[in-house]
């Protein structure tokens, strides 16, 4: 079983993914780790992440890349917001997310594009969202939580640039799948998110299983 859960910057899509994969018992990717690994490579090399060159030099990185804490700054996110929008960097990361998609036994991708190009046949696909304002309060108590000084406002601003850039890209941008159940996490915590994930994905698989 393949399930794809896609959304905007910290709307709890790997929140969701993670506890989906543990309750299937199914491999996880957040496919966003990717991408910050080709910004982070990018900024450690002293290039510029507005230039598709250096974004395609750091798409060879190796897998201990994606355990480097660095991963989780704000200048990690913003750089690969840039480098992903360039569809030679896509083309570079695709296979690799098709080919974990593909293993036997299924697994649970998240990320922007997984339900529109990375796996379109998903047995189940959901669409997580919330308001800026609440995705930029839970992003702020992230980073302090891990230690870093960040402002909630620098954080919002953030978050609606990254936003904006993610879905006005004309390579693989953030969408909606049509056949994507939608879930605005706003109002819920993290247990009542994962229980309607939950609900949802079981009610697709039903209705697929009916048809
Ligand atoms: N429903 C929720 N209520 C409160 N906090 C939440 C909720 N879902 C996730 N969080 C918290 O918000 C932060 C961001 O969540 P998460 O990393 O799952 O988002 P994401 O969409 O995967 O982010 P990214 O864009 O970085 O991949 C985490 O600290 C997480 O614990
Ligand atoms: N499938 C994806 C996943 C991520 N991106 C880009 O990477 C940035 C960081 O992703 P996070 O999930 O860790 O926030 C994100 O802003 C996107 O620009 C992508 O393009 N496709």
């Amino acid at each position: 079983m393949i399930i794809a859960v896609d959304g905007p910057a910290a709307s709890g899509k790997g929140t969701i993914a993670k506890a989906l994969a543990r309750h299937f018992g199914l491999p996880h990717l957040d496919t966003g780790l990717l991408y910050r690994a080709v910004g982070l490579g990018v900024l450690r090399a002293g290039g510029d992440p507005a230039s598709p060159d250096d974004a395609l030099a750091a798409c060879h990185f190796t897998d201990d890349m994606l355990d480097d804490t660095g991963l989780k700054s704000e200048a990690a996110a913003k750089a690969a917001s840039q480098v992903s929008a360039y569809p030679e960097v896509r083309a570079a990361l695709l296979q690799r997310q098709k080919d974990f998609a593909g293993q036997p036994g299924g697994a649970v991708l998240d990320g922007r594009d997984i339900g529109t190009v990375i796996a379109p046949h998903a047995d189940a696909k959901l669409f997580v969202t919330a308001s800026a304002e609440v995705r930029a309060e839970r992003r702020h108590r992230e980073l302090t939580g891990l230690g870093l000084t960040v402002h909630l406002e620098a954080v919002l601003h953030d978050i609606r640039a990254r936003d904006e850039r993610d879905s006005a890209r004309s390579a693989a941008p953030l969408r909606k799948a049509e056949d994507a159940a939608l879930l605005d996490t706003s109002d819920l915590g993290i247990d009542a998110a994962v229980q309607r994930a939950l609900a949802l994905v079981e009610a697709r698989i039903r209705t697929a299983a009916n048809d």
